[in-house]
């Protein structure tokens, strides 16, 4: 047995199902997961002493690859300074003010501890605001596991068989209506039906918790005039989209203003992070300017603050959204070119730095059910084949792939050539 498998077997007495957050136990691709002891640029190495070119990238965060030495460099001097103090700091107010000037829809920001808290409070202060209690969410996204968003929600929900979680009350669900991704015409049926109670349209702009799926064109900006017709507020949840898909996130590549975005993954570097904030007008309806309430112990850390700053300087260097964008079409042309010449019938797609694959006839993928039919048995096939090669690619069909700064040309390359491989023993 593997040093992974006994540590594995250990880990399921104590942690339920072995692990800290079910997207890593392999259930969308079966076997057992990889026990990692430690992380440096696009490499990630596994308790056994086996290393991988890495395409998850810690779920989004390491945009600048891992353990970057300016990132480590900040975050121990932070550390010096002492680990959390429970009042302001200097460096929180330089966050808020690097955020609004990489996003000016972001007027106004409150830091938390992770994507989750980021959208369950935005959709708080868009009911608070509105005095509304319906979502409007889309069939496939993700926005964390919190109670109003965990309705036919995507990511791990989509390998579970039950894609509305058990424990979340009916009476609350109810006032989540979901919808299919990218089809506006369904968007503005249910407004017209009941447009005047719905607080919030939530959606990721790329979708990416069903694999990768770009927004039609018109899309965002459908559900903008529809949010402004009906006086609803439309929240971008951009915590994978966010300086990743272009610097100015989703909202920046396809021009479109949301009222509230929703940050985390790359803006903590790595640590435990999220963000949410957009129009003063709305977001002062948070306490305690305004009565909705929201709080966090650890919410604006300082060695998060830290980790997070010495990212966003990075990535505002124009060569590092150029460069992952280049990697990640140059990545996803080479499986296409590899699936073609084995014969595997093979769509990929990139944003950015974001990338998807997709086992299925079609051209493009553009819709949910279009991804749930994908082929699933070959994805996982492939994941492991890609695996044994020494690739970690995301262990789900239904999640997006990422590249970083640090992937060079000989891993591409590599990976591109074990992908060769794989559609061959397919
Ligand atoms: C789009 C989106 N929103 C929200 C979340 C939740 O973030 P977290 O896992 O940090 O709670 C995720 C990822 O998990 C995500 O991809
Ligand atoms: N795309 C899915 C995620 O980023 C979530 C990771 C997790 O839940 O562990």
């Amino acid at each position: 047995m593997s040093r992974s498998q006994q540590l594995y077997q250990q880990a399921c007495q104590t942690i339920p199902g072995g692990v800290n957050s079910p997207v890593r136990a392999f259930n969308g691709v079966g076997g057992t997961p990889v026990f990692i002891e430690r992380a440096d640029g696009s490499q990630l190495f596994d308790v056994d002493g086996k290393s991988y070119i890495d395409y998850v990238g810690s779920w989004g965060p390491m945009i600048m690859g891992h353990n970057h030495p300016a990132i480590r460099e900040a975050v121990i001097d932070a550390v010096q300074l002492g680990l959390s103090y429970g009042a302001p700091t200097a460096a929180e107010v330089t966050m808020a003010e690097t955020i609004r000037s990489i996003m000016p829809s972001m007027e106004k920001v409150r830091m938390v501890n992770s994507g989750t808290e980021a959208t369950m409070s935005a959709i708080r202060l868009a009911r608070g605001y509105t005095g509304r209690n319906k979502l409007l969410k889309f069939e496939g996204c993700y926005h964390g596991h919190s109670d109003s968003l965990l309705v036919k929600a995507g990511s791990g929900m989509l390998t579970m068989g039950e894609p509305t979680s058990p424990g979340v009350p009916a009476d609350l669900a109810k006032h989540t209506v979901t919808v299919s991704f990218n089809n506006l015409a369904e968007v503005e049926a249910v407004f017209a039906e009941c447009g005047d109670d719905i607080a919030a349209i939530i959606v990721e702009p790329v979708a990416g918790n069903m694999n990768c799926i770009p927004p039609a064109q018109g899309f965002l900006q459908g559900l903008r005039t529809v949010c402004d017709k009906y006086g609803a507020v439309l929240i971008f949840d951009e915590v994978m989209t966010g300086f990743r898909v272009a610097l100015g996130g989703a909202q920046a590549l396809y021009d479109v203003t949301p009222d509230l975005s929703t940050l985390g993954k790359i803006i903590g570097g790595g640590m435990p992070v999220g963000a949410f904030g957009g129009k003063a007008e709305i977001m002062d309806h948070i306490a305690p300017t305004g009565p909705v309430y929201q709080a966090g112990t650890l919410s604006g850390n300082p060695v998060a603050m830290a980790a997070g700053l010495a990212t966003l300087e990075l990535i505002q260097d124009p060569a590092v959204h150029q460069s992952i964008a280049d990697k990640a079409n140059y990545l996803m042309t080479g499986f296409a070119k590899a699936a073609q010449q084995a014969g595997i019938a093979l769509a990929t797609v990139t944003v950015g730095g974001m990338f998807g694959y997709f086992f299925t006839e079609a051209e493009q993928v553009t819709s949910f059910s279009q991804a749930t039919q994908c082929d699933i048995e070959r994805f996982k096939k492939f994941f492991h084949l890609m695996l044994e090669q020494g690739v970690y690619l995301a262990p789900s069909a239904y999640e997006a792939g990422f590249v970083s700064f640090a992937h060079t040309q000989q891993q591409l390359d590599d990976t591109i050539a074990a992908a060769a491989q794989a559609f061959k023993a397919l």
